[in-house]
């Protein structure tokens, strides 16, 4: 049967995302119907698909995630292939910016609004850049794959890093290598790991800490999309792996530039260990119609 769906396009540093309104949880696109609401030719064309549903709503095997009752809407994330994804930290920005415009949601400066994703419930407020999320806890995997990319003369290590969801942060040494990389070809880390990542490539700032805080440029391959404007997670985990690489003299304060942008990552002790937060802009730029076969 025909799905008529009114949904909103929306960005944050250029990483974009249809958004659509499902409160009651009735409406379960196939896989399908996401790639080519995704495609650039074909269809709307974005990195991902945000179904906005309440968490009361959910299935029993997304529910389970919700751990905490007061995150009333859950961030139904899907990667532009299909593939679902625990969590997107630019795109929980635009699904809060799409939720308090449509009324859905309220959120006044110095308040909090909880979501529910994948990865667990995520706190979002209001900033100075836009929204500011706190991303949770992080980890890192002792074991360094072997990246190979093209462009790249010799595959290097990368460092694995959960911030929700995986990554693998490479170094390269400087703004030429970044720009000669060809990512319309998937990198390939060795060992593969079982359910995939996103590849960030990174060149530290020259000079490294500028009044502080730290200076990151980034390009990123991100798993069940390709090469994306921006990865709020990955920024996370490319802040995380050059403060690992610098020691001890490292700051906690992180600025990352992306191809869409820039966004504020800072690290800051929570109850339960050390969280990172995320901050950046979240634009809605069109609203529409469309029928999907
Ligand atoms: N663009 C996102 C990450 C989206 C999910 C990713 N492709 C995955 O599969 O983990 C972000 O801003 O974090």
């Amino acid at each position: 049967m025909a799905v008529k769906l009114h949904f909103s396009k929306g960005h944050g540093t250029g990483n974009d995302f249809i958004l659509f309104a499902d409160p009651d949880g009735s409406l379960d696109l196939t896989t399908d119907q996401i790639r080519v609401l995704c495609d650039r030719h074909f269809g709307i064309g974005a990195d991902g698909v945000i179904r906005a549903v309440r968490s009361a709503n959910l299935d029993a095997g997304a529910a389970a995630l919700v751990e905490n009752p007061g995150a009333e809407w859950f961030m139904d994330y899907y990667n532009a292939d299909g593939s679902v994804a625990e969590m997107c930290g630019n795109g929980i920005r635009v699904y809060t910016e799409f939720l308090t415009r449509s009324g859905l949601a309220e959120l006044a400066h110095g308040e909090i609004l909880a979501i529910g994703t994948r990865a667990g419930v995520r706190d979002v407020q209001r900033s100075a850049l836009g929204y500011q999320v706190d991303m949770g806890l992080w980890s890192t995997d002792d074991d360094e794959p072997l990246v190979s990319a093209k462009g790249l003369k010799v595959p290097r290590p990368g460092l694995s890093i959960d911030v929700g969801n995986p990554h693998v942060v490479v170094a390269l040494s400087d703004d030429d290598e970044l720009d000669g990389l060809d990512l319309a070809y998937v990198p390939v880390i060795d060992p593969e790991p079982v359910y995939g990542a996103n590849v960030e490539f990174v060149v530290p700032g020259d000079p490294l800490i500028r009044d502080g805080v730290g200076h990151i440029s980034m390009r990123v391959h991100e798993r069940g999309v390709g090469e994306t404007l921006s990865c709020g997670t990955g920024t996370v985990a490319a802040a995380l792996a050059i403060r690992h690489w610098a020691g001890d003299r490292a700051p906690d304060d992180w600025r990352v530039s992306v191809p869409g942008g820039t966004v504020a990552v800072r690290m800051f002790p929570g109850e339960d260990g050390e969280h990172a937060s995320l901050s950046g802009p979240a634009e809605l730029v069109f609203d529409g119609e469309v029928t999907l076969a």
